[in-house]
């Protein structure tokens, strides 16, 4: 039995999955937690790796393995292959007016059509490096190459070292924000326009090879398994989920993990002029429109932490109160907000009476608030004639049974949820095992047992959630104490 390994190198942590190739049976596993912050050391990424690796058994036996890895966080690095900084996560908004510098310079006519991104946010790799150049010359200054948290963690499996053998997919690659998801290119003036340099001077930063859905990157490092074994591409995180549902076009996915994300497989590109909708690359040889929220299970999680309570407590309270949370409206943009694009918002609990202050309540308006959050990403998606009439919903957060329970009422479609499982990590695996196979098409694992949940469409919680929300926008919270 040839065994393929799947890693997802995410926000919070490491997931190792041992497969069987032939069938996708999942044998051994492992997980390690990333520290918390919107900047990370990528060393921290590689002990995560080698934790979780030791959990799943380690790695001698496998035959191919590829990295699925959050997306868009900018990993500098020197002539010497050293990392130049601690790397900007796609959650970290410093760069927020830098995005808006960007995106006016050339306007988001021009930013979809060159990239599928029409309106750059904070997250985007490109933003960031504007930030670097403006706020870290020094840093800048020193970049021989730029590459993604997968790229990196794809080359340190590979034995790191020289530059020239960093690889990306198109998947990740159209994250950066200065790569053209149709053609299939590089953007390397919208890259000097970041740096605030000319064409000529960014020529000799090594950006990964773009490699194909299956190709090969090279072989494994003989420190971290047998060196026969093939080492794929890898590709973004939501990709790699796409992979591991084993995706066609229309089947949209919604994931709730550290972001909450709604995507769709797509025959063709999207160019999204409002930028709601991102216009990615799959991790084949599609698309994958995505519209991400800085906010996802962490809204639950904080909830919980004020309520003195667990997530299954925070599922019993909320089934214990009305559909509407008795008036209670929570928008949850509890650490700034990507989708809609306010990286300078905070929460608000809007609705509070004597009566609808109660533990029931504000857990409820927890889960309906962060339904509804991705309820604007649904809508964005139909807007851009991506279909949807079903959802599977995936991540950490899909493990709430209240939010299973009462995502098809707020959402309006039915919802199936898979069998707990690291469908990033799978997806990884199942591109391993497609390089290793060297077919035309990746294997057909079949389909996971799923869960489904029907409910009764409300769309006046998400009405009365939009309402609340745009009256919002406007309203930014500062620390005033005196200094
Ligand atoms: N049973 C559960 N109910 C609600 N949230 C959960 C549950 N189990 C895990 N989570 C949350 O899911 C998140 C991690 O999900 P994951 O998809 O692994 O995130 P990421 O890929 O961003 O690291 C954490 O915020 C964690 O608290
Ligand atoms: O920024 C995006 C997608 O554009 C996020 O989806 C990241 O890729 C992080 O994913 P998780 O760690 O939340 O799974």
């Amino acid at each position: 039995m040839a065994l393929v390994a799947g890693i997802d190198t995410s926000t919070q942590s490491c997931k190792v999955l041992v497969v069987d190739a032939a069938s996708g049976r999942v044998v051994r596993e492992g997980a390690a937690r990333h520290p918390a912050g919107t900047e990370c050391p990528p060393d921290a990424w590689w002990t995560a790796f080698r934790e979780a690796a030791k959990q799943a058994g380690g790695l001698d036996d496998v035959s191919a393995v590829s990295v699925g890895g959050q997306q868009h966080g900018l990993v500098a690095l020197d002539s010497d292959g050293a990392v130049i900084r601690p790397a900007l996560l796609w959650n970290d908004t410093r760069s927020a007016a830098a995005a808006e510098e960007l995106t006016r310079e050339l306007g988001p006519e021009a930013w979809a059509e060159a990239t599928g991104l029409g309106v750059l946010v904070a997250s985007f790799t490109i933003t960031k490096l504007r930030w670097l150049a403006d706020h870290e010359p020094e840093n800048a200054a020193r970049i021989a190459a730029i590459c993604l948290p997968h790229d990196w963690l794809t080359w340190q499996l590979m034995g790191g070292g020289d530059l020239s053998t960093l690889v990306t997919d198109r998947s990740d690659a159209s994250g950066t924000g200065y790569f053209d998801p149709v053609s299939g290119r590089y953007r390397r003036d919208l890259l000097a326009r970041a740096l605030r340099r000319t064409e000529a001077e960014v020529a000799d930063i090594v950006l990964p090879r773009v490699l194909g859905p299956h190709e090969t990157a090279g072989r494994l490092a003989a420190a971290v398994g047998s060196p026969d074994a093939l080492v794929g591409p890898g590709c973004g995180d939501n990709a790699a989920a796409a992979l591991g549902l084993e995706r066609t076009p229309g089947q949209a996915i919604v994931s709730v993990g550290t972001s909450g994300v709604v995507s769709a497989v797509s025959k063709t590109p999207i160019r999204d002029v409002s930028g709601l909708v991102a216009g990615f690359a799959d991790a084949t040889d599609a698309f994958l429109p995505l519209i991400a929220t800085i906010n996802g299970a962490r809204i639950i999680d904080a909830t919980a932490a004020v309520l003195g309570t667990d997530h299954e407590g925070v599922s019993a309270l909320a089934r214990a109160a009305e559909p509407g949370a008795g008036g209670l409206v929570f928008v949850p943009h509890l650490d700034g907000e990507r989708t809609p694009n306010l990286p300078e918002a905070s929460g608000s609990l809007v609705g509070l009476t004597l009566a609808t202050m109660t533990q029931q309540n504000l857990a409820r308006a927890a889960v309906e608030g962060l339904l509804c959050l991705l309820g604007v990403g649904v809508e964005a998606q139909r807007a851009q004639g991506v279909e949807i009439d079903h959802i599977t919903l995936i991540g950490g957060g899909a493990r709430l049974g209240v939010l299973r329970e009462l995502a098809p009422a707020v959402l309006g479609v039915p919802v199936s949820v898979p069998e707990p499982g690291e469908y990033v990590a799978l997806g990884a695996a199942r591109q391993a095992a497609w390089v290793l196979s060297s077919s035309a098409a990746p294997p057909e694992w079949g389909r996971v047992g799923t869960e489904s949940f029907e409910g009764e469409p409300t769309p006046w919680i998400q009405q009365r959630y939009d309402r609340v929300a745009a009256q919002l926008t406007e309203l930014v919270i500062t620390d005033d104490r005196p200094s």
